[in-house]
């Protein structure tokens, strides 16, 4: 379990640069996140959203700049981690969300929410178990047996924050979450993934073209041409 107390800062990125070949899309970025926050991240597209959530989630080794992750006793830098280690990071310490949801058809419902315990190495019994205990949290007791074809574009999207949560991840991250929904199935999907920051002690980052949905978290940072355009709170940008 990786719960910090609130406002200990669990992300901070110092001047990162993320190049493609000959294009920029990150060009110094410096950004912290902290315990109970949730940050949109918004912005023009092409402006490096995905490759700022990308470089903060260890997915994407930044060309210059670095990243400290407050998730575990120590701080760790990530540009000194291998991939080995970057990865257990992603797989232990942080969630996924994705517009998609990139849920496996094949396994029930409650089988994909206990797939991040299983690669752990938990028994398959307690990860069920477990992915229950979150399923039924997210309001979706006495659907574990369905297969993913069988459920609403909402249900799917609480189904992958569930999976999201089940390590007991302190940061969750999430691409576009709401952006294959409709206005009323968002909004309930944001709620589920706001209850995340609810008790404090883990951050939320969030990527979205939403305005509304920006304005739901506690903090909007603009990139405009892979640079921070605007770095504050949400009532203050959007009000
Ligand atoms: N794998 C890649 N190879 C080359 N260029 C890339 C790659 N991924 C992204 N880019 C470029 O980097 C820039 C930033 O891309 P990114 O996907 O981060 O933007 P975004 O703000 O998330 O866009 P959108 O809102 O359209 O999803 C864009 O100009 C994009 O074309």
């Amino acid at each position: 379990m990786n719960h910090f107390p609130q406002g200990r800062v669990v992300l901070a990125a110092q001047n990162l640069v993320v190049s493609y070949a000959d294009h920029t899309a990150l060009a110094g970025v410096s950004l912290s996140i902290s315990a109970g926050e949730s940050v949109a991240i918004m912005g023009p597209s092409g402006s490096g959203k995905t490759t700022l959530l990308h470089a903060l989630a260890g997915i994407l080794p930044p060309s210059g700049g670095d990243i400290t992750v407050s998730t575990g006793p120590a701080p760790l830098r990530l540009a000194g981690l291998g991939e080995s280690e970057r990865s257990r990071l992603r797989r232990e310490e942080f969630g996924f969300v994705f517009q998609q949801g990139f849920l496996i058809p094949e396994l029930t419902v409650v089988e994909n929410v206990a797939l991040p315990l299983l690669l752990a190495g938990h028994a398959r019994r307690s990860a069920e178990a477990d992915a229950s205990v979150w399923l039924a949290k997210l309001g979706l007791g006495g659907l574990e047996k369905r297969r993913i074809g069988e459920l609403s574009g909402g249900q799917a999207q609480r189904v992958a924050i569930a999976r999201a949560q089940v390590t007991g991840a302190g940061v969750i991250f999430a691409d576009e979450p709401t952006g294959a929904l409709d206005s009323v199935t968002s909004t309930e999907v944001m709620s589920a993934l706001l209850e995340v920051t609810a008790d404090g002690s883990r951050a939320l980052v969030v990527v979205t073209h939403d305005e509304q949905v920006a304005a739901r978290c506690s903090r909007t940072v603009r990139l405009r041409d892979g640079r921070l355009d605007v770095v504050g709170a949400t009532s203050e940008v959007s009000a």
